[in-house]
């Protein structure tokens, strides 16, 4: 399986630098942008300074608004745009998806109200296996990526012929993906950090160091494994580029938006401030706090970081109160 020609459907900050990786890589690429000026810009100026200013992008990169057109011919198919905005987005593109295209979800979150996860909405949607979509995680900070700076990332796919035809057409000299067949575990990585980054942000705002970052760290990675473990992730997978790795990247980054944004909120910031501070663009946590915390609850596993970022982004508590409650919290042992 050989994919040369590939149609990248978003183009924002991770689209835009997914789309130079596989061009770097050597591949045909083309984008859907949702507003002309931008499809305009990355066509005729090869740049798209709105998400990633003063990066080139390679002349095999071309871009257009007509998803149609966007499409024709493509054997893989990247979803790039928001989780929560993948369900409409996906439905206006069911028809023009070629058949045997393979599908890639770039999107890290848990859709709220059906609390799937987003390969389960691609399945559901496009009427493909969800695990038959080619899940890309780990620690990507897109700015980054665009730069050229050396990293992994792992695509899983119980379909493992798939995920290596994706892994080959996206690796480069500076970027190298690895193959996985947890798909679950993969995507609840992804998913769970952005809502662990947002509290390490926090932490920062409120002026905590190295030790508080750390607790936190760990101890969302505990309830993130706790959580996948339940829903038949591999414990391993946490380990990995797609667990620690991007847990680590995201919740250290001021790169990372979610981190950027739990940052305002620990200064006192309200949640509409934030998100017009981080400039429109999206902080998955701010929505996967509360579709991971339902998701927890019907599954009867406790994940008090989610909980407690629950109640500042969505009840409105104040970020020095949770965190206080966090620590003072029932003792226990630290696997129970
Ligand atoms: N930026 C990163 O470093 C990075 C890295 C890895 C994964 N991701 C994940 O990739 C996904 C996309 O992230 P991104 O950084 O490209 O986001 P972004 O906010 O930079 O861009 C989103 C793109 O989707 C388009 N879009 C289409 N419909 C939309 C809608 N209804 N609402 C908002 N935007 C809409 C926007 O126009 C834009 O082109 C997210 O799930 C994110 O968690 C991002
Ligand atoms: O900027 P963020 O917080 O959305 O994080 C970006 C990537 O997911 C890091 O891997």
């Amino acid at each position: 399986m050989t994919v040369q020609s590939v149609t990248v459907l978003g183009a924002g900050s991770w689209g835009t630098t997914f789309a130079k990786v596989l061009a770097d890589a050597g591949r045909d690429v083309t984008m859907w942008a949702r507003r002309p000026e931008v499809a305009a810009e990355i066509r005729e100026e090869h740049t798209n300074n709105g998400y990633l200013p003063g990066v080139v992008l390679p002349g095999r990169v071309t871009a257009t608004d007509d998803a149609a057109l966007a499409l024709d011919g493509a054997q893989a198919v990247v979803l790039a745009v928001p989780s929560q905005s993948l369900r409409a987005n996906l439905t206006a593109w069911r028809s023009l998806l070629p058949r045997e295209a393979i599908l890639v979800s770039l999107a890290k979150g848990v859709e709220l109200g059906t609390l799937k996860r987003m390969s389960e909405v691609i399945g559901e949607i496009a009427g493909v296996r969800s695990d038959d979509v080619v899940v890309v995680s780990g620690p990507n900070l897109a700015k980054e990526i665009a730069r050229q700076q050396p990293a992994a990332a792992v695509f899983a796919c119980a379909d493992h012929d798939k995920a290596v035809a994706v892994q080959q057409a996206s690796f480069n000299s500076y970027f190298r993906p690895y193959t996985n067949t947890d798909v679950v575990g993969c995507e609840l990585g992804g998913a769970c950090k952005n809502v662990i980054a947002l509290s390490c942000g926090m932490a920062a705002g409120l002026g905590f160091g190295a030790n508080t970052m750390a607790t936190l760290i760990t101890r969302g990675l505990a309830e993130t494994a706790r959580l996948g473990s339940k829903l038949g992730a591999d414990p391993l997978t946490f380990a990995g580029l797609a667990g620690v790795g991007d847990l680590v990247a995201t919740c250290a980054s001021p790169l990372s938006r979610n981190r950027t944004f739990g940052e305002l909120l620990g200064r006192g910031e309200t949640v509409a401030m934030a998100q017009q501070a981080v400039g429109g663009q999206v902080a998955e946590g701010v929505m996967s706090c509360q579709s991971i915390r339902e998701l927890a609850r019907g599954v009867g596993v406790d994940m008090p970081i989610t909980d407690a970022m629950f109640r500042v982004c969505h009840e409105g508590m104040n970020p020095a109160r949770v965190g206080a409650e966090l620590l003072g919290r029932q003792q226990k042992h630290e696997w129970s």
